[in-house]
């Protein structure tokens, strides 16, 4: 029997919300907005897909073969030595990118499930950590609280141990709703990074770890009534309320 490689694939990411609370770094929420991905053979040029970016929200986003979510296509397949297919991409886009909302994540997650799928009727699918450790090393920055919630969905806490990274997902109580607020502009990650500080005070560290504790308890207890003050944060928040820069109205909603 021949094995036939699909025609087409879809793949939906969602958003998500890293550096949730106190968890910089570490604890990123998937959230039920999505993006969506078709890729389908088409043509005859591997190196020049066709990308069709669908929804204003899309604006701005490459259709050239430098686009991420073909890049994170093409990384698999090349790792597994898969002949890249000549190919068709279309983007539904509903989440807004560079605020915030881990839209990259979308792109670079949705290209390596995608190229996963394409390659499972050849038995060469590999496992979702081998997916995540590809994410983190395609999104800007090696963090991985954004593309590890965006693959395995719901509360992800991750972490890097002797340089392999754990994404441990656990339970989120579907009793609660997440509201965000983000900016009509888009807010630079990167620069706001540089203006975090190489040391903390004990204090801050000690203010931080306390409130991890406490939100996952209070999560996993129902405990509601503390996540207010288990959310809160001293190790990045406080910057981007003062640094106009980043987001000059979230003085109000911190
Ligand atoms: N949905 C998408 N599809 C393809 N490429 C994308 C998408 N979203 C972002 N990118 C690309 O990812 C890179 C980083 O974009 P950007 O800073 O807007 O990231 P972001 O993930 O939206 O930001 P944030 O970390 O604030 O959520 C840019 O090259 C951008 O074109
Ligand atoms: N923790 C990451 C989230 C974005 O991937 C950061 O602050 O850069």
């Amino acid at each position: 029997m021949a094995l036939v490689l699909p025609v087409m694939v879809t793949v939906l990411t969602p958003a998500t919300s890293a550096n949730l609370g106190p968890g910089f770094d570490s604890l990123g929420l998937a959230l039920q907005l999505y993006n969506r991905f078709e890729v389908e053979e088409w043509g005859s040029d591997p190196d020049h897909p066709k990308i069709e970016v669908i929804g204003a929200l899309g604006e701005g986003l490459s259709t050239g073969p430098d686009n991420m979510f073909f890049q994170s296509f093409m990384l698999l397949l090349k790792r597994l030595q898969v002949p890249i297919p000549s190919v068709r991409i279309r983007m539904t886009i509903n989440i807004p990118h560079g605020c915030g909302l881990g839209s990259s994540a979308t792109a670079v997650v949705g290209g390596l499930m995608a190229a996963n799928e394409w390659v499972r009727a050849l038995g060469l699918a590999v496992p979702k950590e081998e997916l995540l450790e590809m994410a983190v090393e395609a999104e800007a920055g090696n963090h991985p609280d954004n593309v590890a919630p965006a693959l395995l969905g719901g509360l992800v806490a991750t972490t890097h141990v002797d340089g392999k990274i754990h994404a441990i997902k656990t339970k989120f109580p579907n009793s609660l709703r997440a509201v965000i607020f983000t900016p009509s502009f888009p807010m630079d990650t990167v620069a706001g990074r540089k203006l975090l500080p190489a040391n903390y005070p004990k204090a801050d560290v000690t203010f931080n770890t306390g409130r991890v504790a406490l939100l996952l308890t209070a999560l996993q207890t129902g405990r509601y009534e503390l996540i207010g003050e288990a959310m809160q944060d001293r190790l990045h928040q406080p910057i981007v309320r003062h640094s106009s820069l980043l987001c000059p109205i979230s003085s109000m909603l911190l």
